[in-house]
């Protein structure tokens, strides 16, 4: 159904991602793991065409994305949804119409000029909502929630657009444990019960081994690593991270009483 064939991004003399190639039979969950600087983003924001590629194909159930223009390119963009690490939401504006925003393209500029909404998109955001367990927020400015509260937000506001497609750009940096582990489970939910395929920058391992189906590591732009979860051993992901014998896996964790023992490692060494 997707396929990517030698994939280039090149920034000036830098490439950012380099002859990438994988191919997805069937919607799944992927993780996209590696160190800062990789080239995570910027093959996700090539899937989406918010950042052009340099060579290569991107095939969706055949069709070429990356020679995509105009109104193709805007149609394949509502196809594949994109959540960031700082949910990029409208801080005062109320919750449901940020959700609302999610059908921009389709809208036309008067209506959403002046905030006229059919009752039909209203009931469905508030629906959408009540499935991400934050339906109560939905009056409420979107800058008043928490963290994890937006992430949701930024979540539903994706599905109003009902994609094939989500791209996760690292959504649960910016969060803690708690909130990361509910965001986490809303995007697998959504992935199991709707059949989307979900694609997730991640920067920690435990998140990847746990909520991922397969997972794909970066390093310098390339792929070097690809395979189930159970595959990803500490000394595969020392390979990924470019690290050396003293790597911690918990240094890339999520989890509180992970954080606590790299602390107390360091400390003793
Ligand atoms: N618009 C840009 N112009 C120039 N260089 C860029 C641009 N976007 C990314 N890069 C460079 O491309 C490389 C890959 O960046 P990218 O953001 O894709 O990595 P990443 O793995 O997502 O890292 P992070 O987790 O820090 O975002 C980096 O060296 C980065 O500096």
């Amino acid at each position: 159904m997707f396929s990517a064939n030698n994939v280039t991004c090149r920034f000036g003399a830098r490439t950012a991602v380099d002859k990438v190639s994988f191919t997805l039979e069937r919607p799944g969950f992927i993780g996209i793991i590696g160190r800062s600087g990789a080239g995570k983003s910027t093959l996700l924001r090539m899937i989406n065409r918010l950042t052009d590629a340099t060579s290569g194909e991107m095939l969706w159930e055949g069709r070429d994305i990356l020679g995509l223009k105009g109104a193709e390119k805007r149609a394949w963009q509502g196809q594949c949804a994109m959540i960031f690490q700082q949910f990029n939401l409208v801080p005062r504006m109320d919750v449901a119409s940020n959700v609302m925003h999610g059908l921009l393209n389709r809208r036309s500029t008067l209506a959403t000029m002046f905030n006229l909404w059919p009752e039909a998109d209203i009931t469905r955001a508030i629906d959408i909502l009540d499935r991400l367990g934050i339906a109560e927020q939905a009056p409420k400015r979107a800058e008043a929630l928490s963290g994890g509260q937006q992430q949701r937000v930024a979540i539903a506001r994706a599905l109003m657009q009902d994609p094939k497609i989500i791209l996760a750009d690292e959504p649960i940096a910016s969060l803690d444990p708690m909130n990361a582990q509910i965001v986490m489970d809303a995007l697998r939910r959504i992935h199991d019960e709707d059949g989307r395929l979900v694609i997730c920058n991640l920067h920690t391992l435990d998140t990847a081994r746990r909520y991922c189906d397969r997972v794909i590591g970066m390093r310098d732009g390339r792929i070097v690593f690809d395979g189930s979860p159970e595959q990803l051993t500490t000394g595969v992901a020392r390979d990924i991270y470019g690290a050396d014998a003293s790597f911690s896996e918990a240094a890339t964790s999520t989890s509180i009483d992970r954080l606590d023992d790299a602390y107390a490692e360091q400390m003793l060494t």
